[in-house]
């Protein structure tokens, strides 16, 4: 070990710091390797060890994802070659996986010099190896590429090196292989993380200026905040600053994480820490944000700084409405960790009063939902996801609908949603499967390449609403599982929608109702109508429910009503008699028609809304 004063925190010369991230797709041994590298570099001994090891959450390592990046500082003295016996501090910074949280990633690759881009030997490349890689090269990372799990029988190493040194434009010699699981190679991938990656480099004299790549709330400690110091210094006690909102906090504690917070005096150039200041949200330190020191600011914050906009919205409802308080509570709570959850309260004719939640994407809404019902054991029912749309009026005023039963009335001009890129990556034979699903789901082809003999990616662009229902779902079942999909927003288009009301007994549900195209709109009104009929218990009188599009309806199914015997104890005889009764009872049906109230159990609409084609898509993993 080098004495501590040469690599402590605060005073490690940039030179010997290298700061890298792992870029996987998901699977392919991104959190396993990084295990292997904190025991390697001895920082958890074998006993502290388990799997996972920086995952924290407990649904991150139930579900086996990365959701919130972590950093970890940690000394390799490097045992090989030219650079033998040196000294390096390696920053690892973990990124999280799933397209939702893009932002988050290309925010973390921000703070590195260098990304080891990780295949499964046994998968080859996939659709999010290809996003991470590009948002790689966007951030001018040098990428070490790397074929991992070559301990499995099924690994084909010689075939993906050749794959991912075409993709990359290397030799496949350059390509190492390691095995996460096994420990096998990793020694020489940190010997060459040290040798191919570029130390920082920054303006020690300059006015500090540090990026936040993560932003967690943790309950004893307020806001922790994880920065890349760019330029200059960041001193215990001092007095730090925002930049894109000038608050000024003071900062009780700073150091780095190795892998528990070891408290610290400073944060050098190119240092990697956590920044605590007692703030209580997340949304006070935001990731992509500069932090300057109070006393002596820096004039220009580091570039890219972005507000997370939610993409997908839903309703969530407690399915016991004396749940509410404690699920208002509860949003509170989570949104001190989730800058990009956005929620406001909404109250529906069916389901109650709940709120309106806005989303990154499908899998964070599944994440948040599941952490209510896990954390604070909430049962909720969450209504269609809907994207976001904008409405053009034709008196010209412009309406944002992020909530379809809200859908303007009035005479409208245009009407835009949002859509996105998706790259599918799938082996030669599904490439019609995979054509047929994105032109069901209106879909433009943009281009198509051959990475291989038998792997072909496919780009589209899609409607955002298009694919946040079951589109991953039906893409795994058509591929047998083949395919991946990575998507990225790439603004909106104009798009012949309309809105499709569920009406009940002549009363529209707001809870189903849906903008959809108007091809697929008599589609949905058929499904929602006849799910809701054999939903709906038989009333004393009967029950219409109609899909409609304005006026005009366009599917209709009937509850029966229950049919009383009227005639049961009148045999035979008298037909004048039977005559007279059935009228009497036709009578009482119309009267009940007109003021009766469709009694439906609150279960139905829950069971509707949940098992609907639209309904809760599974996100799951990509
Ligand atoms: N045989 C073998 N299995 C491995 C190896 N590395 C990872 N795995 C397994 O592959 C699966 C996925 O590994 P993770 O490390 O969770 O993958 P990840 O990329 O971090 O996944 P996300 O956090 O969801 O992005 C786990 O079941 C691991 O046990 C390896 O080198 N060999």
């Amino acid at each position: 070990m080098p004495p501590m004063s040469a690599n402590s925190p605060g005073s490690t010369d940039p030179g010997r710091i290298r700061n890298f991230c792992i870029i996987a797709h998901i699977d392919h041994g991104k959190s396993t390797l990084a295990d292997r590298m904190l025991q390697l570099t001895g920082v958890v001994d074998a006993r502290q060890m388990r799997d996972q090891y920086l995952d924290r959450m407990d649904i991150e390592r139930e579900r086996g994802i990365t959701i919130k990046s972590q950093a970890v500082r940690m000394p390799w003295t490097v045992r090989e070659g030219d650079q033998q016996g040196e000294h390096a501090v390696l920053n690892m910074i973990d990124t999280p996986g799933h397209v939702d949280f893009t932002y988050e990633v290309s925010r973390s690759l921000a703070a590195c010099e260098g990304a080891v881009l990780l295949v499964d030997a046994a998968q080859g490349i996939e659709a999010q190896t290809l996003a991470n890689l590009y948002l790689a090269l966007e951030n001018d990372l040098h990428v070490i590429p790397v074929l991992n799990k070559i301990d499995l029988p099924a690994a084909q190493p010689d075939k993906y090196a050749e794959e991912l040194a075409h993709l990359i434009g290397c030799r496949p010699e350059d390509c190492l292989r390691v095995s996460g699981k096994t420990g096998d190679g990793v020694p020489h991938l940190l010997d060459e993380i040290v040798r191919q990656f570029t130390p920082p480099t920054g303006d020690a004299a300059a006015p500090a200026r540090a990026m936040i790549f993560d932003s967690v709330y943790d309950v004893y400690r307020g806001v922790v905040t994880y920065v890349r110091v760019i330029d200059g210094r960041i001193e215990a006690r001092e007095r730090i600053k925002m930049m894109s909102t000038g608050a000024v906090h003071e900062l009780l504690e700073l150091g780095v994480i190795a892998p528990e917070m070891e408290k610290a005096q400073a944060l050098g150039v190119g240092e990697v820490g956590y920044l605590i200041t007692g703030v209580k949200d997340v949304r006070q330190s935001r990731v992509g944000d500069t932090v300057t020191i109070n006393s002596r600011p820096a004039k220009e914050a580091l570039g890219g700084y972005k507000d997370p906009k939610p993409m997908v919205y839903s309703g969530l409802y407690p399915i016991d409405g004396s749940d509410y308080p404690d699920f208002r509570d509860a949003l509170d709570r989570l949104k001190l960790n989730d800058a990009a959850l956005h929620y406001e309260p909404e109250s529906s004719a069916a389901l109650g009063f709940g709120f309106r939640c806005g989303f990154l994407g499908l899998l964070h809404l599944e994440i948040i939902r599941e952490r209510l019902e896990r954390e604070f054991n909430l049962d909720l029912i969450s209504t269609a996801p809907n994207v976001v749309y904008r409405v053009l009026m034709e008196d010209g005023t412009e309406v944002v609908v992020t909530n379809p039963s809200e859908y303007p009335t009035g005479k409208i001009a245009e009407v835009y949603e949002p859509v996105v890129r998706a790259t599918v990556l799938t082996p030669n034979d599904y490439v019609g499967a995979v054509m047929e699903l994105c032109q069901g789901r209106r879909g433009t082809l943009r281009g198509m390449d051959y990475l291989s003999a038998d792997r072909v990616e496919l780009r589209y662009t899609l409607p955002l609403a298009e694919i946040i229902y079951d589109f991953f779902d039906q893409l795994k079942s058509r591929t047998k599982g083949y395919a991946s999909l990575d998507y990225e927003p790439s603004g909106e288009q104009m798009a012949e929608l309309v809105k499709v009301d569920i009406l009940l007994h002549g009363e529209a549900v707001d809870a189903f109702s849906a903008i959809v195209h108007k091809d697929k709109a008599y589609n949905y009104g058929v499904t929602i109508a006849a799910k809701l009929r054999s939903l709906i218990p038989r009333q004393q009188f009967e029950v219409p429910i109609q899909a409609a599009i304005g006026n005009r309806v366009i599917a209709r199914e009937t509850i029966r009503a229950i049919r009383k015997d009227v005639l049961a104890k009148c045999y035979g005889g008298d037909i004048t008699r039977k005559r007279k009764l059935l009228e009497k009872q036709k009578e009482g049906k119309k009267r009940m028609k007109m003021v009766g109230r469709v009694e439906v159990p609150q279960e139905a609409f829950i069971a509707a809304l949940s098992t609907s084609d639209g309904g809760e898509g599974k996100a799951g993993k990509k």
